[in-house]
């Protein structure tokens, strides 16, 4: 066997052993890449390779390349498609020459390249990509007969490293972070833009395997870290909000982080819960500090105040013992300077006594001050961090409960209602036709209908009942110690209060007039929430269908929260 044969050998059981490797889905390491080596070559009958790895091994899963098919195209990372061109580059096909190769890049309009967009381009790469790959070898497996290497003409050398350079520049480059990594792959691209092509292209080559392997090494990492660091950062959350659930204001953060890390996430909606969440806990921890602060200085006033009580008390006591000897010595003396000197000591110590509880008054009163002072502080700071808590349990547009907020309330008042055995309703509502009254006079009016909604139920509800933005038009009204018998002339008076208000469309001079249908349910003790809204929302359909303006009730619980056919209530 001549040396050629046997490097060609060699190369093509390489080229074989990464294409077995992601078959498998293995990591390309020194020791996989062994294993599958020898394996291979001892099927082929070929010697392993002495001293570890050959050449060809450093083209990773290039051989094979992403799994460009199935994955969206948006999907595809731009480290494995551009080692995947460069492994099918070098692939030779059945039926494709490297004339057709270099045709087919030039289709893909290199001389244009810096107008293409970036996307655009990866579209078209992973198109003809997928063609490429779909094309069995042009030696039968096994089979590690030479191929004759087809030879590049200086023009689709210069087409080939255009295209390479420019989906480096413009796919790679803007993906990395990483300083080594930024700096290797502008050193590639200014290799592959300049320079004596031929004396270059070896460079380039080797140059672009070893910012793969560092690439796929980073990268690999970077993934598995982030998503670790999500798991864990979710339990520790879970774990944390549990056991700070005294602690409102911190139990509502937990949610609120626990929500923006909800999968799937999407960068632009994190980044933009992340700001806000930001601001908020500055702006609590701000309060929380100076609540504190207040707290403080209240408790050394109080500290304050009982030292010099104590102190009081104290000489007090020894005025006593002392006034009580001096009256005993007065009874008993008949010695009138004596009694002379008793009596000036007595009306001195007095004095002295006076003297003190004046100033002590003094400072009593200071304290006082200071203490309703520290105390009306702390309230109003402590409003202040409720109402910034609160925010995050709001709906912006109407006021109303939002889901978050709806959470809270419904986990509060069911199991208050259990606790006491007392019953708990809800009311499912949605505005009649109001997508007519969208289109009819415009979204500020629609707007305005909705927080009018909200306003009535504030008014006309106990303060005990919540009411929720569901979505869109429909709300939920929780209704705590009524069962839905009881909740319906309470949801009835919403209705037809509701149905009165008329709401000036000042375009048009037109008074505007809305309504809602709304379907009521009695929660079942232990029922979860999910069930209760299906029930609800049921009877809500059935009150649409029916001539919508109406209330309906739901079918019990019992009835394994399944919807019954529902029972109108005549209005
Ligand atoms: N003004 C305003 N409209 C909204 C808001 N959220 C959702 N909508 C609109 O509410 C309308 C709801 O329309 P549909 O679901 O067809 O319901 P509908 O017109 O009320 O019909 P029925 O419920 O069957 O009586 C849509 O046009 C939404 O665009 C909002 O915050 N403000």
């Amino acid at each position: 066997m001549s040396k050629t044969t046997s490097t060609a050998r060699v190369t093509e059981l390489a080229r074989a052993t990464l294409k077995r490797l992601a078959e498998l889905h293995l990591g390309p390491t020194p020791d996989n890449y062994a294993r599958i080596f020898n394996e291979l070559a001892q099927g082929a009958g070929s010697p392993p390779p002495a001293g570890g790895i050959p050449p060809a091994a450093e083209a990773s899963r290039a051989a094979t390349g992403p799994d460009v098919g199935p994955a969206p195209v948006q999907a595809v990372a731009w480290g494995p498609l551009l080692l995947h061109l460069l492994g099918e580059w070098e692939r030779s096909q059945a039926g494709l020459t490297q004339l057709q190769k270099r045709q087919s890049i030039e289709v893909l309009g290199p001389a244009s390249m810096p107008a293409i967009e970036a996307g655009e381009l990866r579209q078209r790469l992973v198109r003809l990509l997928t063609q490429w790959a779909a094309l069995p070898s042009r030696q039968a497996a096994g089979a590690l007969a030479d191929a004759p290497r087809p030879v590049e003409t200086p023009a689709g050398e210069a087409i080939w490293r255009q295209l390479w350079a420019q989906s480096l520049k413009y796919g790679l480059l803007p993906t990395f972070t990483d300083a080594e990594v930024v700096q290797r792959v502008q050193g590639l691209i200014a290799l592959a833009e300049g320079g004596d092509a031929v004396a270059d292209a070896a460079a380039l080559n080797v140059q672009s395997r070893e910012l793969w392997r560092l690439w796929d090494a980073r990268h690999a990492e970077e993934l598995a870290v982030r998503e670790g660091l999500v798991r864990l950062f979710d339990l520790m959350l879970d774990n944390l909000g549990e056991f700070l659930a005294q602690d409102h204001w911190i139990s509502v953060q937990m949610s609120a982080i626990q929500d923006i890390l909800r999968p799937p996430l999407d960068v632009r909606r994190l980044e933009e819960a992340q700001g806000n969440l930001k601001q908020l806990l500055f702006r609590q921890g701000v309060l929380h500090k100076s609540a504190d602060e207040a707290r403080a200085t209240a408790k050394e006033l109080i500290g304050l105040v009982v030292r010099n009580l104590a102190a009081y008390a104290e000489h007090s006591a020894g005025y006593n013992q002392a006034l009580e000897a001096d009256l005993r010595k007065l009874e008993t003396s008949d010695d009138w300077e004596e009694m002379r000197g008793v009596v000036r000591g007595i009306l001195e110590q007095g004095r002295e006594m006076q003297q003190r509880s004046r100033e002590l008054g003094g400072q009593l009163e200071l304290a006082q001050r200071q203490a309703a002072e520290a105390h009306e502080r702390i309230q109003s700071l402590e409003n202040e961090l409720e109402q910034a808590s609160q925010k995050l349990q709001e709906d912006p547009l109407t006021g109303a409960l939002n889901r978050r907020g709806l959470d809270l309330v419904f986990t509060r008042d069911a199991s208050r209602a259990l606790r006491l055995k007392l019953p708990l309703s809800v009311a499912l509502l949605d505005l009649d036709h109001f997508k007519r009254i969208n289109d009819n006079f415009g979204h500020d009016l629609g707007d305005a209908f909705l927080r009018a909604l909200v306003d009535l139920t504030r008014r006309l509800m106990r303060p005990s009942d919540s009411i929720a933005r569901m979505g869109g038009e429909e709300f939920m009204l929780v209704l705590p110690d009524v069962d839905a018998e009881q909740a319906y002339p309470v949801v009835d008076r919403l209705l037809q209060a509701f149905c009165a208000q008329r709401i000036l469309h000042r375009p048009s001079g037109q008074s505007v007039q809305a309504s809602f249908s709304a379907g009521i349910a009695a929660w079942g003790q232990y029922e979860d929430f999910v069930s209760l809204y299906q029930r609800a929302d049921a009877a809500l359909l059935h009150a649409k269908q029916a001539g919508r303006q109406r209330l309906v009730y739901a079918a019990p619980a019992e009835a394994g929260g399944k919807s019954q056919p529902a029972r109108p209530l005549a209005r």
